[in-house]
């Protein structure tokens, strides 16, 4: 397959290249070798994306919702089409195995461009009687948007960003993250090739100051980040500085809880589905793993047994199930966690070693007898590392469950529904899970709370973030004055 994209930036409907730029080097985290190249956008790329997608305001603004909800949804259709092609790419871009790529990244993204697509035409105000006189209020778009990504899910983010922002009558300039430049180009060739008038959604490449210089310019009305907590904090502060909408999909470091009364079974795939897939990498894993003091051993025998089911290998592979970390520089920090926990005391029951094989490969890694102070249980580590933590009571494990600056997700597995939703209540987290973990449908609201983010991606709760509502007062009567 040809990884290579036609130029590294889609501009104004069309693709672009400045090799000025600082060089970006896309490498294949299966084998470690350069698959592409693209270029760091120039002070004249970022103009020309930023006048691209102003330009294009008024028109697509113009348009009605049905006919935009068109276009979305013809975008969807296509990119259903070339799944195959699509989940390669994502394979290349991020190691993530083909068996994941191919029904969870382009699937997902077509699902949200179709869903958007479908409640374009329903967006609309309301009718507000006061007596003989009215307020009608019109829902209109932000204006242009900045969307700026991270790497573990390129095609995702991509289309969640996109979607509800296009659907919603704003322009945008997205910027993948540079480890993973290559899908989001596809999402705007798509869009483009479904009717979506030149300028309404690009793609520039770039390291962080590309963002940054995105978010200040005057011409930005909004800007929605996923990435991590520091770069979430600098940019909630520079969008701040032009007092600009903002949606910030963080980090997390979320806890799963898992009582006595569980089927185990369930749980530990839950435990499984929420810390190695995608192989750890991410945000809204369940990686404290809380299980109470009846079953713990009995827990960690049968993941043990479960985790015999993991196949790393060249993650093209369909049989394939446990890819590599994204980049050398991941693997790194997520070996560095390692040792820490080992050096802290945390008992190791498997993995934590290098596989030996080419690539940024690393095993699916165990840590039980996590007590709440050690550092792999109080920071976001965005690998394949499970912690497992003991309590006694529902009481304590939901005080230690939200005992963290995070609140992106929770879950929580047992067989009394009434605690179950107790739980559910009680949890600091913007996503919860009861008897189940990590399932993001675009029907659902997803997002974070506390330091894990502001705003929410997917459902209709999305609408609210990228549209703002004006209020018409309309008076059928005189209107009288003092003098
Ligand atoms: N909540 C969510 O929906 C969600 C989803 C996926 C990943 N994440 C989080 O993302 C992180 C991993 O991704 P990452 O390493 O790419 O994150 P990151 O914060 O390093 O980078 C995210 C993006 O921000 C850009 N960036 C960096 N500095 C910037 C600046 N000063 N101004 C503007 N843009 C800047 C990067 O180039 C990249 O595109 C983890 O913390 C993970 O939890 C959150």
């Amino acid at each position: 397959m040809k990884t290579q994209p036609t130029a590294s930036h889609f501009i104004d409907g069309q693709y672009v290249e400045d090799t000025s730029g600082e060089e970006i080097p896309v490498i294949y985290p299966a084998t470690g070798e350069v698959i592409a190249t693209v270029y760091s956008a120039t002070p004249a790329i970022v103009e020309q994306a930023l006048a691209a997608a102003h330009a294009a305001e008024k028109e697509w603004a113009a348009m009605t919702g049905t006919e935009r909800g068109r276009i979305l949804r013809r975008a969807a259709q296509i990119m259903r089409e070339r799944n195959h092609d699509l989940s390669v790419l994502e394979t290349y871009d991020t190691g993530k195995p083909y068996q994941e790529t191919s029904v969870v990244d382009a699937t997902s993204g077509a699902d949200s461009l179709e869903y958007f697509g479908g409640l374009a035409a329903a967006i609309t105000g309301e009718h507000i009687q006061l007596g003989e006189d009215f307020v009608y209020t019109r829902r209109e778009p932000l204006g242009l948007c900045v969307g700026i990504g991270a790497w573990n899910y390129p095609t995702q983010i991509a289309c969640w960003k996109g979607a509800p922002a296009l659907a919603c009558g704003n322009t945008m300039v997205f910027k993948p993250s540079e480890t993973t430049p290559l899908c989001a180009l596809k999402v705007a060739e798509i869009l483009h090739e479904a009717g979506a008038p030149a300028g309404v959604y690009n793609v520039i490449q770039g390291y962080g100051p590309v963002g940054a210089s995105l978010i200040t310019d005057s011409r930005v009305d909004k800007v929605s980040l996923t990435g991590s907590v520091p770069t979430g904090k600098k940019v909630y502060a520079a969008a701040a500085e032009g007092i600009r909408h903002v949606t910030m999909e963080l980090g997390g470091k979320s806890p799963l809880v898992i009582f006595d009364d569980a089927d185990i079974e369930n749980a530990v795939s839950g435990a499984i589905l929420g810390n190695f897939y995608s192989s750890g990498q991410v945000c809204s894993n369940g990686t404290r793993v809380f299980v109470q003091k009846g079953i713990k051993e009995a827990f960690l025998t049968r993941l043990a047994e479960r985790l015999q089911g993991v196949k790393l290998g060249d993650p093209q592979d369909p049989e394939v199930n446990f890819g590599p970390m994204v980049s050398e520089k991941q693997l790194g920090i997520v070996e560095g966690y390692i040792a820490k926990g080992i050096a802290e005391g945390a008992r190791l029951v498997c993995g934590g070693k290098r596989p030996d094989m080419a690539g940024f490969f690393l095993e699916p890694t165990v840590f039980a007898d996590v007590t709440d102070d050690m550092t792999i249980a109080r920071e976001e580590i965005f690998g394949p590392v499970m912690s497992v933590l003991d309590f006694d009571t529902e009481e304590e494990a939901l005080a230690r469950a939200n005992d963290t600056e995070f609140g992106l997700s929770a879950g929580v597995f047992t067989r009394d529904l009434s605690r179950a939703h107790r739980m559910a209540a009680g949890f600091e987290a913007g996503t919860c899970y009861i008897n189940t973990y990590n399932d993001a449908p675009v029907e659902a609201p997803f997002g974070g709370s506390k330091q894990s983010g502001v705003g929410r991606e997917n459902s209709k709760a999305a609408i609210e973030h990228y549209s703002q509502i004006k209020g018409v007062y309309v008076r059928t009567g005189d209107l009288e004055a003092p003098f």
